[in-house]
């Protein structure tokens, strides 16, 4: 903190800041572009270092991603000398009484009335339901025998929330619900929060009222069907947020403090349980011995699927682990100075200076991550493991909680649904490879097995490789059905946008089809 008496000018550090207009069609391509987000960050990085300054939303911000900035401004964070700072429409979209909008003692009592619910030892009672969905869904998605788009992650996601919320599944509601947040995320990128009618931040808080008045109405039902001791009451995130008590005020949630931190928790736990299906999925199939080790591994789990079991699958974990870092759904997050002047790195930052923590440029670290640009799910595995191979890296432990591997972010806002994340996606990809085989597919035509690949390219050397192909593609279709993926651009907000955002099709075994692009 500085002295008041030998306060020098404000310095911040450097960036590009840009002109008008020149800036703001910069800052809109970088974050509309996937791949923007990362080229920009490496460019700034290699100009600048880890932290600089941007031009970010109308103002200059300070983004910052070096193991020393995130350790400076977690700990910030954890004296109340920084909060969080979403920008103005994202504030009101997720309401006054969501734990990710508060700062101080409220955000801690609301925290300790939400932790149960996603404690490490708690969420095991997740298991049975997210396993039984999983399986039921993945059914679905190979009895179509047809393309689908990547939003049936998106409405899985839901679903697992939902039924861990509640205990069961009610199809209509979480239709609507999936709807509605759809247009309630649209508002995302508003540039104003005046709300103008027909404006995508109108149509968003809109489907807010409508999404807090269906939690309300699912309260009172649950509450109607499920009494305290019941088991319900004792085993589901609704439950306990109904019934659980903080320890220090003795106090419980208000009916308001419900319904945001439902919408809250399914916005933080919507996107990027889809956007982290779709990376392993990509990951995986770039990378068939992974693919491979991993197929090994799951087809010896126990049934019904064991927790402790699952926790402690090494390649498992490895690949999540890689593939989560080299694809972070979140990469970064929003903070400012609270109320007193910061000094770091010879920079002074003032009351209301914002930062934009980078994840993204952690992970994607040379010295922390050797050939950080490819991925190498051996990197997590443990030195006892006959596939571990000491190369370059430092033995990095991604449960560690260190900045060296922030994907769940840091300081008092850390991620509040890590053990729910890590066992959705364990489930999903233990079923998947153990009852599915699952081949990458770039676009193509399919045509009774054979696939033939796009014809942009060049034609002689695009026919003999369909009819090889076509072949190993009749092969494949063995004995598991197979799940195909392909791929397409993925949202800026969840990281690149070579890795996912997949329309993927899941098929039975010698099921033929046509697909048109
Ligand atoms: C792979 C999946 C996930 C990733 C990578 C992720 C990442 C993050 C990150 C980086 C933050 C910190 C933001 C900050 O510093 O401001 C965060 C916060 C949060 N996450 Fe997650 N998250 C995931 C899944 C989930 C799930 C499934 C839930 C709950 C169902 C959840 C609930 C939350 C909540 C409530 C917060 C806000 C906590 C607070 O402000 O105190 N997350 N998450």
């Amino acid at each position: 903190m500085t002295n008041p008496t030998t306060k020098e000018p404000r310095k911040i550090p450097p960036g590009y800041i840009g002109f008008p207009i020149i800036r703001d069609i910069k800052f809109l391509a970088t974050v509309t572009s996937g791949t923007g987000v990362l080229d920009s960050l490496n460019h700034a990085r290699r100009h600048y270092g880890t932290m600089f300054s941007q031009y970010f939303f109308g103002r200059i911000n300070i983004a910052c991603g070096g193991q020393d900035d995130l350790l400076w401004l977690f700990n910030n964070d954890r004296k109340s000398l920084t909060e969080i700072a979403w920008p103005p429409n994202i504030a009101m979209l997720l309401g006054p009484g969501a734990v990710a909008n508060q700062t101080g003692r409220y955000h801690r009592v609301l925290r300790s009335l939400l932790e149960p619910s996603f404690a490490p030892k708690f969420v095991m009672n997740y298991l049975k339901c997210m396993d039984d969905t999983t399986l039921h869904e993945l059914n679905d998605w190979a009895s179509t025998g047809d393309y689908q788009s990547s939003e049936v992650f998106k409405m899985y996601a839901l679903r697992l929330f939902y039924v861990s919320s509640f205990g069961k599944a009610d199809e209509e509601v979480i239709a609507t619900l999936h709807d509605d947040f759809k247009l309630w995320i649209g508002g995302f990128m508003a540039i104003t929060v005046r709300r103008i009618k027909g404006t995508s931040f109108d149509e968003a808080m809109k489907a807010r009222d409508r999404i807090l008045d269906t939690v309300d109405m699912l309260i009172d039902e649950f509450i109607k069907e499920n009494p305290e001791e019941s088991e319900r009451a004792q085993t589901t995130i609704i439950g306990r947020l109904i019934y659980g008590k903080d320890k220090d005020d003795n106090r419980m949630m208000t009916r308001d403090e419900m319904k945001d931190n439902i919408l809250n928790l399914i916005f933080a736990g919507h996107d990027t349980t889809y956007a982290s299906i779709s990376t392993l999925l990509y990951h995986l199939s770039e990378n068939p011995d992974a693919m491979e080790a991993l197929a090994d591994e799951v087809s010896t789990l126990i049934e019904p699927l064991d927790s402790d079991e699952l926790k402690n699958a090494p390649v498992l974990n490895a690949c999540i682990h890689e593939s989560w870092r080299i694809d972070p759904p979140v990469i970064g997050s929003f903070r400012k100075v609270a109320n007193t002047d910061l000094e770091h790195k010879g920079y002074t930052f003032e009351k209301g200076q914002t930062f934009n923590y980078s994840i993204l440029m952690a992970t994607t670290d040379e010295s922390l991550y050797k050939n950080h640009d490819q991925f190498n799910m051996k990197r997590f595995l443990p030195k006892e493991h006959p596939l571990y191979e000491l190369k370059d890296d430092s033995g990095i432990d991604p449960l560690a909680g260190r900045t060296n591997y922030p994907i769940f972010g840091g300081g008092t806002h850390v991620c509040l649904g890590k053990a729910f994340a890590q066992l959705e996606l364990r489930v999903l990809a233990a079923r998947m490879l153990k009852h599915y085989q699952v081949e990458h597919q770039q676009p193509a035509w399919i045509l009774y097995g054979i696939r033939i690949p796009k014809i942009s390219t060049d034609l002689k050397s695009s026919l003999p490789s369909a009819l090889v192909q076509g072949t190993f593609l009749v092969l494949a279709l063995t004995l598991k059905p197979s799940l195909r993926l392909k791929f397409s651009n993925r949202s800026f907000l969840y990281g690149r946008s070579d890795g996912a955002g997949v329309a993927f099709e899941v098929h039975k075994r010698a099921k033929m089809f046509v697909e048109i692009i």
